[in-house]
């Protein structure tokens, strides 16, 4: 099963893996032409009922795949209004052909009592359908419905919200469904038959981390100050820079508000680093556990608590932080030190656990060299541990025990002191905006590695982890293909 924001991603990384969206139209069409073949006999009348967006695109190219049969393709809508490039040149590719086309500007030029097919191809909307089906399609649809013809729908009955099954007007009644790549959950509860084609999309559009899951970051246009994160660090101690790099990371990954608690010599020298962090000091130099209650009254309105950066394994350090993820129920990143306590804590808190490899065995968990193995070493332990995990290495794991993705940007320079505390603190911001913990997670990684690699570009191996978070915006940028 796969929902249509998804789809969306992985039909992007497939892109960007070489497997352009122009490629899988012509599967999908494919497949729909099998569909048909499967359905009707030789010298059938065939009709194709095309939108004006991808999903009509399939069917046009179904249409060139048709030959034994008598196919006639209908666009809804004028062929200037074809609101894609890929499917316009399927189009025009028709025309050019001369094989039989015809366009209607409204449903008065839509009459199949006058064609009497024997089957009819629905591809009016797919998944870019948005609200109660409007004109001409609405028409189209109860006419279609009235009928007495098989209608074989393209990817989603048309109307039909292929996530929820639910259509907010009238939806074309299919007796067929051919579905693309994945199941969708939408189509389970229809009575049609349902097929889903394999596209072409390679797993690793699903596996690895790409451009697509930038798509997990859509910020409203009209947002306010707050709106877009929160997020409070807790760091620092034997350690100073670290949870200034990790402020700084969080910044530039787009949260609106960063806070640093740190003890008192750590803030008087990171309150040097300039005018965005909002520095607050709790006395003494470490964490310890007379300072958890003040801390849990400032984490409790912050979007997410990034815990750990450079706050050492003093043994106070360590009941104090496991005293505050015993009282803390919001989304935090655990890093560094305070990874060891995790396992033994008891908590209500979303955790997202940052481990490189060597922390990931002192969490008890194991590693494998061999990156497939290790990811499902990886999916089980954060399934006992009921936690996101994000293991860093030469290919990043992160998985929340049901979902795995791979990471595979960065470059050995990153292995200086410091890459982590920006990888956390991108986490804590992305895991602000968005939802999900593994797409959060996962796109941290990703973008992690690219900021390193834009670094790497400049200084080689001797980048320095405060390279980073000044290219974090330009990493987390979807260049295009
Ligand atoms: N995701 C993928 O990997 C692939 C998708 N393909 C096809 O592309 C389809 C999605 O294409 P699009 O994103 O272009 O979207 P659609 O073709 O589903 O919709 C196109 C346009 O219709 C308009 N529209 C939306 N709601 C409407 C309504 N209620 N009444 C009338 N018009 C409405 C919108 O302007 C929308 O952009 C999929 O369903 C599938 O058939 C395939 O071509 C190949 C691979
Ligand atoms: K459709």
């Amino acid at each position: 099963m796969i929902s249509s924001e998804r789809m969306a991603m992985v039909d992007r990384n497939a892109a960007a893996l070489g497997v352009s969206t122009k490629q899988l139209m012509e599967s999908s069409g494919n497949a729909v032409a099998r569909a048909v073949r499967d359905r009707v006999d030789a010298g059938d009348r065939v009709h194709l009922i095309c939108g004006r967006g991808n999903n009509g695109g399939d069917a046009m190219v179904a249409a060139r795949f048709l030959d034994e049969f008598e196919v006639e393709t209908l666009l809804l809508g004028r062929p200037g209004t074809i609101r894609t490039d890929i499917a316009r040149e399927n189009w025009d590719a028709l025309v050019a052909s001369d094989l039989p086309t015809r366009s209607v500007a409204d449903s008065r030029g839509f009459d199949l009592g006058e064609i009497a097919p024997d089957l009819v191809v629905d591809a009016m909307l797919g998944t870019g359908v948005t609200g109660a089906l409007r004109e001409p399609e609405a028409t189209v649809t109860r006419r279609l419905n009235a009928a007495d013809v098989p209608v074989l729908s393209v990817d989603v009955p048309s109307g039909v919200d292929a996530d929820t099954g639910e259509a907010t007007g009238v939806a074309v009644d299919a007796d067929a469904v051919v579905t693309f790549h994945d199941d969708k959950p939408g189509l389970t509860g229809l009575d049609a038959d349902v097929t889903v084609a394999d596209i072409g999309i390679p797993d690793a559009a699903e596996t690895f981390v790409g451009p697509g899951d930038l798509l997990a970051l859509g910020r409203d246009a009209d947002s306010h100050k707050g709106d877009n994160g929160e997020v409070l660090v807790v760091g620092g101690g034997p350690y100073t820079g670290a949870p200034a790099l990790a402020a700084r990371a969080a910044l530039r990954a787009g949260a609106d508000l960063v806070r640093v608690a740190c003890p008192e010599p750590v803030a008087r020298e990171i309150q040097g680093y300039g005018p965005d962090l909002i520095v607050r000091a709790f006395d003494g130099d470490h964490l310890s556990p007379r300072h958890v209650d003040d801390l849990l009254d400032r984490a409790a309105d912050q979007d997410t608590v990034v815990f750990g950066p450079g706050l050492g394994s003093d043994d106070a350090t360590l009941d104090a932080v496991v005293e505050f993820l015993a009282g803390y129920d919001g989304r935090a990143v655990v890093d560094a030190d305070a990874l060891q306590v995790v396992p033994e804590v008891d908590t209500d808190a979303e955790l997202i656990c940052t481990p490189h490899q060597g922390e990931l065995r002192k969490m008890g968990g194991e590693t494998a060299r061999d990156w497939r193995e290790r990811a499902d070493l990886v999916t089980e332990f954060a399934g006992d541990m009921g936690h996101t995990l994000l293991v860093k290495g030469r290919y990043d794991v992160i998985s929340d025990g049901t979902d795995t993705r791979v990471g595979r940007t960065g470059n050995p320079g990153m292995t200086v002191g410091g890459t982590g505390d920006v990888l956390a603190g991108m986490t804590g911001a992305l895991a602000a905006q968005i939802q999900s913990p593994l797409r959060a997670a996962a796109l941290a990684a990703w973008a992690n590695g690219r900021a390193g690699d834009s670094a790497a570009d400049e200084f080689g191996d001797g980048l320095a982890a405060s390279d980073l978070p000044d290219r974090i915006p330009q990493a987390l940028r979807d260049e295009g293909v």
